[in-house]
């Protein structure tokens, strides 16, 4: 039996795509195990797959000056320490990285064991996990064509997003009925990203009452964001975060108001959803969701509305121009040729 061991952590954006490898591997050629962080979401959503885990320390990497810092770099060396004790011990024939903090000591360790690591880049510039990876990977995967230029050459490709089957063969009268939206209005769909977003949650909430006249709402609002005094209204449905719902709920779904999250756009662009993006600030984060939304834009899936300029009439006027373009941006998402992601990796793994 070959063994492979997963990494990437810290949101969901750094796991749904190791979960739909996953499943794709077959199941008697490989054992898979996961290393993640002690507390982040990785450890929910894998143990929920009865995958080994192995939690080891981790601290987060900031671009930025801090106090936090030393104390963290002294985590990232424990972390160094503790994933190498766990590939020793399963000795996989290969690691496969989706970044996040928690990777970079994963990384380092299998390259020091001269275990092959394989890394997936999902936003449009490298993040700075997989920044620090890249030079000890044995192969480069990325979502976005316009990301190789930040890369070496000769071991990179661009094959799209590696996207979770099940997302793609949702049933929309069941999405209708776990969410009890029983009138003919559209789904408007709003993700704030996987552990949500204060602002979009705001800008939905402050405007629910002209919003219901249009739509019927699910709103993924993240962990500790739900809001007790909207709770109960008709049309209204908000959950912190939708685990095997999610396929059911997309397909109801016409339209989406979402973060620039990279797995989540390409997962409503697989799904033909016209999208309003609005992503996080550049003082939020290193800008890679302005630039993710604005391919998204430009090639005609999405409006995107930067946090700066998010007014009520800015937002409503969005949904309108989304309304009366809705078939347009559904043909141009068609048009899009997306690459059999999954199909690659598979490949890929399976020469280990
Ligand atoms: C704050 C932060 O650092 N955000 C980053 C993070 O976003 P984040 O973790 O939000 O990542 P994405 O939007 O890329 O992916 C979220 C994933 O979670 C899933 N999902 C979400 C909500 C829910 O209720 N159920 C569910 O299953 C989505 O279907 C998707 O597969 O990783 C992305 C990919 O590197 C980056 O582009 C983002 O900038």
């Amino acid at each position: 039996m070959k063994k492979i061991v997963f990494t990437g952590g810290g949101s969901a954006g750094h796991v749904t795509p190791n979960i739909a490898i996953m499943n794709e591997l077959n199941k008697h050629e490989w054992d898979i195990s996961y290393i993640g962080s002690k507390a982040g979401i990785e450890k929910d959503l894998i143990e929920k797959m009865e995958i080994p885990y192995y939690s080891i320390s981790s601290g987060k990497l900031r671009r930025y000056l801090s106090k936090e810092n030393i104390k963290d770099i002294f985590k990232v060396i424990k972390g160094c320490y503790d994933a190498r004790k766990v590939l020793k011990k399963i000795k996989p024939n290969v690691v496969f990285s989706k970044g996040g903090f928690v990777s970079v000591p994963v990384v380092i360790a299998a390259r020091q064991l001269k275990i092959p690591v394989i890394l997936h880049e999902s936003d449009l510039t490298p993040g700075l996990a997989n920044k620090l990876s890249v030079r000890f990977a044995s192969k480069i995967f990325t979502s976005f064509e316009e990301t190789l230029q930040y890369l070496p050459t000769e071991k990179s490709k661009a094959i799209g997003s590696p996207i979770r089957k099940e997302i793609l063969s949702g049933s929309a009268a069941k999405g209708k009925l776990f969410l009890g939206h029983t009138s003919q209005k559209s789904i408007l769909t709003v993700m704030g990203g996987s552990l949500g977003a204060k602002k979009i949650n705001e800008v939905v909430r402050d405007n629910l009452d002209t919003l219901l006249q249009t739509y019927q709402i699910v709103h993924l609002c993240g962990k500790g964001n739900l809001s007790e005094e909207h709770a109960g209204i008709k049309g209204y449905r908000q959950f912190e975060y939708v685990y095997e719902e999610l396929a059911d709920i997309l397909a109801a779904t016409e339209v989406v108001v979402t973060r620039g999250g990279s797995n989540s756009i390409f997962e409503f662009l697989a799904l033909r959803i016209p999208m309003v993006i609005i992503p996080l600030t550049k003082q939020q984060s290193r800008g890679d969701q302005i630039l993710n939304g604005k391919v998204f834009t430009e090639n005609g899936y999405s409006y995107m509305i930067e946090e700066e300029s998010l007014t009520k009439d800015h937002f409503l006027h969005t949904l309108k121009e989304i309304q009366r373009n809705r078939e347009l941006m559904m043909e141009k998402m068609q048009q899009n040729k997306s690459k059999n992601a999954l199909e690659e990796i598979i490949k890929e793994l399976n020469r280990y």
